[in-house]
C-alpha cells in the first residue's frame, strides 16, 4: 500500500504482452475474449464470484497489475476454472475451457519462458 507510484516492470510486462496473444489464439471461437454476461449465461454473476477473461487480463497487463508470471497464470487458470464451474461437462464451453487450460499451461510453464522471469517478484 506504499504511496510510491508502481515501479516499472518492463521485462515482465513485455513477456506478458507476448504471451497473451499466444493464449488468445487457442480460443478461436473467442468464448474467453470478453466478460461473460448474465444475458448470455443466466445466473452467471451469482455463481461465479471472480470473473476473468482475456480482455480483462490485457487491461491488467497495461495497468502493470501483474507483479509475477504466477499472478498472470493464476488469472488464466481462474478464467478456465470459472467456465468448468458454470458450464456442464457436455457443453462446448466446458470442453473449450478444459482444452485451453491444458494447452495454455503448457505454454506458460515451458522451459523457454521460465528464464525470462526474475525469481524475486
Ligand atoms: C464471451 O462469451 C461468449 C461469447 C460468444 C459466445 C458464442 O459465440 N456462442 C455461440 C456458440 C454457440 C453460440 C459464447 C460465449 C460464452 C462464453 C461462456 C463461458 C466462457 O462460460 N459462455 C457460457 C455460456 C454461454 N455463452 C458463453
Amino acid at each position: 500500500t506504499s504511496l510510491r507510484p508502481r515501479q516499472e516492470r518492463p521485462a515482465l510486462q513485455k513477456l506478458l504482452e507476448l504471451l497473451l496473444p499466444n493464449l488468445e489464439r487457442k480460443d478461436p471461437r473467442q468464448f474467453f475474449a470478453w466478460p461473460v454476461t448474465d444475458n448470455i449465461a443466466p445466473g452467471y454473476s451469482s455463481i461465479i464470484n471472480k470473473p476473468m477473461d482475456f480482455s480483462t487480463m490485457k487491461q491488467k497487463i497495461e495497468d502493470n497489475q501483474y507483479r509475477t508470471l504466477q499472478e498472470f497464470t493464476d488469472d488464466f487458470v481462474l478464467m478456465c476454472n470459472n467456465a468448468m464451474t458454470y458450464n456442464q461437462p457436455d457443453t462446448v464451453y466446458y470442453k473449450a475451457a478444459k482444452r485451453l487450460l491444458h494447452t495454455g499451461l503448457r505454454t506458460l510453464t515451458a522451459e523457454k519462458v521460465r528464464p525470462y522471469v526474475p525469481t524475486i517478484s
